[in-house]
């Protein structure tokens, strides 16, 4: 088997994946027709040809009109399963996504609706395939800080079904210092925490995750390359980042993959992982965001490596990622090319 093809079958965690950034054009349609809702594109060619995004607001702007079509638990059941099939096919064995849980309830969704529909898909791929996985609720940063809070109460009765707290959406403006009240809830409510920083923000974006909101792994977190004092924090506390390669070609946060700061941030010593992100608009899963890294040479033994930390990073069980680990060691050896 070919290295490429070998990609699909190397055991993974993704640990950054935006739920509804695996809405697909056709399940986007699906969902608009059986509730009722009126989508502002007419076909899903035509949304399909908006998906050219000039920076991280133009794919914000087209991923949030999206969102009003996520009504009900089945929808976020369906949309949940689809990912987590699609994941399973990637060789994803463990995942771990985001909701942006402040919009459902915007948007008049109950907390209970997105959080059954969502747990209902994990354990149903658990029961299926193993896999195993968690929700973890991002504050929607460009939204007003109350709203968070908002949010956790509405999820405050429910902890259990919950991994951890993440921050997403507009960045620049938005720096994690204005959530430190947010964070430091959840992490009494006994969530793990993440965010993402230094995608379009600057390096001290990345400093503030780690020291104020006490992040585990950062989100994206390349522009971290710019400063060797932040390189330096991330390495010397062994912080994670989660890296989404297409992601950060299709917003044009990197001119090309060949600028793509990942080489340089594992020659820093940075723990890096590799993820999709928001896969139905960037043009790929899982193992299309590893396999885009062949074209930076990257060998066998260093995506076994990158998957190793995937599942070191992420909040699995410890005898999980032991089985995890094992199965790495087995690709590796089997020899994929
Ligand atoms: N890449 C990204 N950055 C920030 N917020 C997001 N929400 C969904 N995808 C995102
Ligand atoms: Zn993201």
């Amino acid at each position: 088997m070919s290295l490429p093809d070998a990609l699909s079958r190397l055991p993974k965690a993704e640990l950054h994946l935006h739920v509804e950034g695996t809405l697909e054009p056709e399940l986007a349609f699906a969902l608009a027709q059986r509730n009722g809702v009126r989508l502002p594109y007419g076909d899903v060619e035509e949304l399909r040809r908006a998906y050219d995004f000039a920076d991280l607001q133009s794919f914000l702007d087209l991923y949030y009109a999206c969102m009003p079509v996520l009504v009900t638990a089945a929808d976020f059941h369906d949309l949940t399963a689809a990912y987590l099939a699609r994941a399973h096919a990637d060789g994803v064995a463990h995942a771990e996504l985001f909701v942006d849980l402040q919009v459902h309830l915007g948007n008049g969704v109950s907390a209970d609706d997105v959080l059954d529909g969502m747990t209902s898909a994990l354990a149903a791929a658990g029961e299926r395939w193993g896999m195993t996985g968690g929700v973890i609720l991002c504050v929607v940063r460009d939204r007003p800080v109350e709203t968070a809070h908002a949010a956790l109460d509405a999820v405050a009765h429910r902890v259990h079904d919950l991994v951890g707290i993440g921050l997403d959406s507009a960045e620049v403006g938005y720096p994690p210092s204005l959530f430190v009240s947010v964070f430091d809830r959840a992490a009494a409510m006994g969530l793990h925490r993440v965010a993402h920083a230094g995608e379009e923000g600057p390096p001290a974006y990345v400093r503030e995750a780690v020291e104020l909101l006490g992040v585990e792994r950062v989100d994206h977190g390349i522009r971290a390359v710019e400063d060797p004092d932040v390189l330096a924090l991330l390495v010397g506390r062994g912080i994670a980042l989660t890296v989404c390669p297409l992601s950060n070609v299709r917003l044009r946060a990197v001119p090309d993959l060949a600028a793509h700061p990942i080489r340089a941030l594992l020659d820093a010593g940075v723990q890096v992982t590799v993820n999709s992100d928001d896969p139905a608009y960037f043009g790929g899963y899982a193992a299309d965001n590893y396999a885009a890294l062949l074209a930076l040479g990257f060998t066998a033994e260093e995506f076994a490596g990158l998957a190793r930390t995937s599942v070191r990073a992420s909040f699995a069980a410890d005898d999980r990622k032991a089985e995890l680990l094992a199965g790495i060691d087995a690709w590796e050896a089997a020899g994929p090319v």
